[in-house]
C-alpha cells in the first residue's frame, strides 16, 4: 500500500448472487459490504457489519485489493456491483466506482439516506431506504434531501422501505408522497433477523409470507397503485445465511 492510499473498511465481498431486493431484484450482482453504520435499527439483518463488537472482522482494504476480489468473483465479466453495509456512505467509495466504471461495471448503492457524498453523482443506481418508526430511528429529511441532490445525475433512484406494521405503512406512504417521481418498493420486514454469530439461524418463512400478504392487502385496499411490494428473494431462497 502506498502512503496516503484510500482505505475502505470492508465487512465482506461476495457473489455473484442475485440481487434479492427492490428495483434490481433478480439481477446477477457482486456485493461489497462495508463495515460500520451510523444507525442501529432494532431489526437490522446485518449486525455483523454494524455492531462495534464485530469491528475486528472488518478489514481496511485499498481500491486495488477490493477490485481484485470483485474481478476474481465475476471472472472479469462486467456486472452490477452493489455497495451495501452497514452504511456504505460513510466510506470513501468514489475511487472504487471510477475504477469499476473504466472496466464496464455498474454500481448500485444502498443507504438509509443519512449521509450525502458528492460521489453519489457517479452511481448508476441509488437505493434510498429511509427507516420507518419500528426501526427506532428517526429520519433526518434534510440529510435525505442532500443525498438526493448529490445523486441528481444518477440514472436511477428508487425508494425501498421496510414495513412491519401500520405505523411503518403510514410512514412509507408519507415518504413516497414527498418524492412522487421515484419508484417505491415496499419490503416486508424479516422479524427473525440472524444473530451475527449464527449463520444457520432459522428464518420464519411462513411469518414473512403472512407479512407479505398483509402488505399486499394494504396497498390494494388503499388503492396505492404506484407501490411495488417485493419480498427479500434471497431470504426466501437461502434463509438467513450470510454471503448470498
Ligand atoms: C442491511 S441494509 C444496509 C444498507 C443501509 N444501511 C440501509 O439500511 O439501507 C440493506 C437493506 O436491508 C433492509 N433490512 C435490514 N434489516 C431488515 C429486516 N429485518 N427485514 C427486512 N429488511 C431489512 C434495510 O432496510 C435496507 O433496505
Ligand atoms: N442477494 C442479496 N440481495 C441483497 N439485497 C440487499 C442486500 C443487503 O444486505 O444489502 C442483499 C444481500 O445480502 N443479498
Ligand atoms: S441503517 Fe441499514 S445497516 Fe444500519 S442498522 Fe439500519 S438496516 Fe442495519
Ligand atoms: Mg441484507
Amino acid at each position: 500500500m502506498s502512503a496516503g492510499e484510500t482505505q475502505i473498511r470492508i465487512s465482506e465481498i461476495f457473489g455473484p448472487t442475485i440481487q434479492g431486493e427492490g428495483i434490481l431484484i433478480g439481477l446477477p450482482t457482486v456485493f461489497v459490504r462495508t463495515g460500520g453504520c451510523d444507525y442501529r435499527c432494532s431489526w437490522c439483518d446485518t449486525l455483523h457489519a454494524v455492531a462495534s463488537e464485530y469491528r475486528d472482522q472488518w478489514l481496511p482494504m485499498s481500491v486495488d485489493e477490493i477490485w481484485r476480489e470483485v474481478t476474481r468473483l465475476s471472472g472479469s465479466r462486467p456486472l452490477m456491483v452493489s455497495l451495501s453495509g452497514g452504511n456504505p456512505a460513510i466510506q470513501p467509495l468514489g475511487a472504487l466506482i471510477e475504477r469499476g466504471h473504466r472496466e464496464g461495471y455498474r454500481f448500485a448503492l444502498e443507504t438509509q439516506g443519512s449521509v450525502a457524498r458528492d460521489w453519489f453523482a457517479n452511481l448508476d443506481v441509488l437505493v434510498l431506504s429511509p427507516k420507518p418508526p419500528s426501526s427506532g430511528m428517526e429520519t433526518d429529511w434534510d440529510a435525505f434531501d442532500a443525498c438526493l441532490r448529490m445523486a441528481a445525475e444518477a440514472p436511477q433512484i428508487a425508494l425501498k422501505i421496510v414495513v412491519f406494521d401500520d405505523g411503518d405503512y403510514a410512514y412509507a406512504r408519507a415518504a413516497a408522497a414527498r418524492y412522487p417521481t421515484f419508484p417505491v418498493y415496499l419490503q416486508p420486514g424479516n422479524h427473525t433477523p440472524p444473530p451475527p454469530d449464527d449463520e444457520s439461524a432459522k428464518v420464519d418463512i411462513d411469518g414473512i409470507m403472512d407479512q407479505m400478504l398483509w402488505l399486499v392487502g394494504k396497498v390494494t385496499d388503499n388503492q396505492w397503485f404506484e407501490a411495488r411490494v417485493l419480498p427479500q428473494l434471497h431470504v426466501l431462497l437461502w434463509g438467513n445465511r450470510r454471503g448470498v
